[in-house]
């Protein structure tokens, strides 16, 4: 075993996203596997900062595979943000005896302990935890794959009413500075348009492509938008529509937090468990400042620098097919 790693704490951090409770299960029974210990530490850094851990064992994470959210809390922690903050987490990092950390959040989160390694070569290996899945390193973030599904079922029933009303749907989703969760939730409910940050879009082109959907006979229609759209938030997008379009029936629907919780799908649930486990075998291999992720179904470990700073690139082949498909 490497580096001498009896004792690894773990965290969730940011953002919550479904599948979070069944990686943490996974790390906690790995570390029984491998019998070494493991220590939950609530509410991402700020359990650090305020000593709030508790002890886990493989009976303590029973029933929350299914769960959505996170059993351990997390927090978006500003005082981990101060070199203050940072001392008062190590200091309770030793009292409790951990040897490393593992981190289940987004890019904030492992920036926040990239930078905890480099001012007391704390060892540690995060788990891409986030709906946006807006992570380099891995094909799918944990959580990502049920936030679709929640997407799909809501933009279903949207479509419902706006059949029955003959109406044009602007519908906004998650995604930070990411059109993962819209290009993808779109293509799978049939949108008519999708505007995701990673495209340069103009009102015109989407006032095109509905007189298009019109032309071609359909009597109402879906629009996808990213919240981190660059030409503006939904409703300001849906003004602008019916400004030149005074006769549509125009209606917005702001997704939100609920694309963020609920029992994580099985796919979640299988990739949490796997990195889950990855993450632990990495620390006890003397694994450090890296990123388990998963890339054409392997396993792989990336450095974090590289998983924090590069993206992952929109792929223009599902940009063809939303736009075939809108035909
Ligand atoms: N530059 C930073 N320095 C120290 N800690 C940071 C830094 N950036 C983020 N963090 C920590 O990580 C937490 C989670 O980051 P955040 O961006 O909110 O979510 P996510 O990890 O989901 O991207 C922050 O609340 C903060 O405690
Ligand atoms: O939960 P908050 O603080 O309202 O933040 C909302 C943001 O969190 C997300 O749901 C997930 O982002 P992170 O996982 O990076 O935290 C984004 O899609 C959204 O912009
Ligand atoms: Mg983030």
């Amino acid at each position: 075993m490497g580096k001498n790693i009896k004792r690894i704490g773990v965290l969730t951090s940011g953002g919550d996203a479904p599948g979070m409770n069944a990686a943490l299960r996974a790390v906690v029974r790995a570390c029984k596997y491998y019998q070494i210990e493991s220590i939950g530490i609530r509410q991402g850094y700020e359990g650090l900062i305020n000593n709030d851990m508790i002890e886990l064992g493989p009976r303590s994470v029973k029933n929350i595979i299914n769960q959505g959210g996170t059993i351990l809390k997390t927090a978006r922690s500003t005082e981990f943000r101060t070199p203050e903050g940072r001392k008062k987490a190590y200091e309770h990092l030793q009292k409790n005896n951990l040897d490393a950390l593992v981190v289940i959040g987004g890019d904030g989160s492992f920036t926040g302990a990239n930078i905890f390694h480099k001012e007391y070569n704390v060892p540690f290996i995060g788990i891409p935890g986030t709906i946006d899945n807006d992570i380099f390193g891995t094909d799918f973030t944990i959580g990502y794959d049920t936030a679709l599904n929640t997407v799909v079922e809501a933009v279903d029933k949207l479509r419902d009413t706006a059949t029955s009303h003959d109406r044009v749907f602007f519908v906004e989703v998650m995604g930070r500075d990411a059109g993962f969760i819209a290009l993808n939730s779109g293509i799978a409910s049939g949108a008519q348009d999708i505007l995701i940050p990673e495209q340069r879009d103009s009102v015109e082109d989407l006032c095109d492509s509905l007189e298009r959907s019109e032309e071609s006979g359909k009597k109402s229609s879906i629009v996808i938008i990213a919240e981190g759209e660059q030409l503006g938030g939904v409703y300001e997008i849906a003004k602008q529509v019916k400004a030149r379009h005074q006769e549509y029936d125009i209606r917005v629907t702001v997704l939100g937090h609920i694309q963020r919780g609920g029992s994580p799908t099985c796919h979640d649930r299988v990739l949490a468990s796997r990195l889950g486990i990855a993450a632990v075998e990495g620390l006890l291999e003397g694994k450090t400042n890296l990123m388990a992720g998963i890339r054409s179904n392997k396993i792989v470990f990336t450095p974090i620098d590289e998983a924090i700073i590069k993206h992952n690139e929109i792929d223009t082949e599902l940009i063809k097919v939303a736009n075939i498909l809108a035909i």
